[in-house]
């Protein structure tokens, strides 16, 4: 029987993480940004070393908005990639929130891996690459850069967190507290970027 594992994908709206979903389970791409307002999970398996290795892989909602959704889909996942947008400092940053927020609820059981998309943009680049790198170290996360746009690095993520989640034999983290989520406003406006993209 096939190993199972669950894979949460989070970082700040219009990031791409659909589209790197999208990509590896699908082998499609949208130019057009159309925002996740539920959380979805698409499947993939692969083999490592003639082992069967199942992937629920989630992709969840980056809007602000939907933020305290998030402990629904990270409590009982073995693995957690934060996306962020090479182009974009802010969602960046966010992806610091969200690894102390991850090491807080679960603390370090869940592997974590750190992914600086949209590299076909280089020259629009504003995260640096090298400080990236340092941050992820620092807190045991692995950095990958990857375009779904063009395909790029994306296999190789998930592979090297497949391994890990296998080598770890990993279990599913129980979150340290219970976790209450509180949805105040369905009607939020638009942040001031206008929404996203
Ligand atoms: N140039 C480039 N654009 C990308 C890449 N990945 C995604 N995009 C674009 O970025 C926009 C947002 O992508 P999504 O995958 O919808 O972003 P998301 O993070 O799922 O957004 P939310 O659902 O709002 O959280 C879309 O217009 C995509 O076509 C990439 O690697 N390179």
């Amino acid at each position: 029987m096939a190993s199972q594992f669950k894979i949460v994908l989070l970082g700040e709206g219009c990031v791409g993480k659909t589209s790197i979903v999208l990509r590896y389970c699908q082998q499609t791409f949208n130019e057009n940004h159309v925002s996740t307002l539920q959380a979805s999970f698409l499947k993939k398996k692969i083999n490592l070393n003639q082992q069967r290795v199942e992937l629920a892989i989630w992709d969840t909602a980056g809007q602000e908005k939907f933020h305290a959704l998030g402990p629904i889909y990270y409590r009982n996942s073995h693995g957690a990639v934060l996306v962020y947008d090479i182009t974009d400092q802010d969602s960046f940053q966010k992806v610091k929130n969200w690894v102390r927020e991850l090491k807080k609820m679960l603390g370090s059981n869940i592997a974590l891996t750190i992914c600086g998309n949209k590299s076909d943009l280089e020259r629009q680049r504003t995260v640096d690459q090298a400080e990236a790198e340092a941050y992820a170290a620092s807190v045991g996360a692995k950095h990958f850069q990857t375009s779904a746009r063009l395909n790029r690095g994306i296999d190789e993520m998930f592979l090297d967190l497949a391994k890990r989640l296998v080598q770890q034999g990993a279990k599913a983290p129980k979150a340290q507290s219970r976790v209450s989520v509180l949805v105040e406003d369905d009607d939020v406006q638009p942040d001031s970027k206008g929404g996203c993209c």
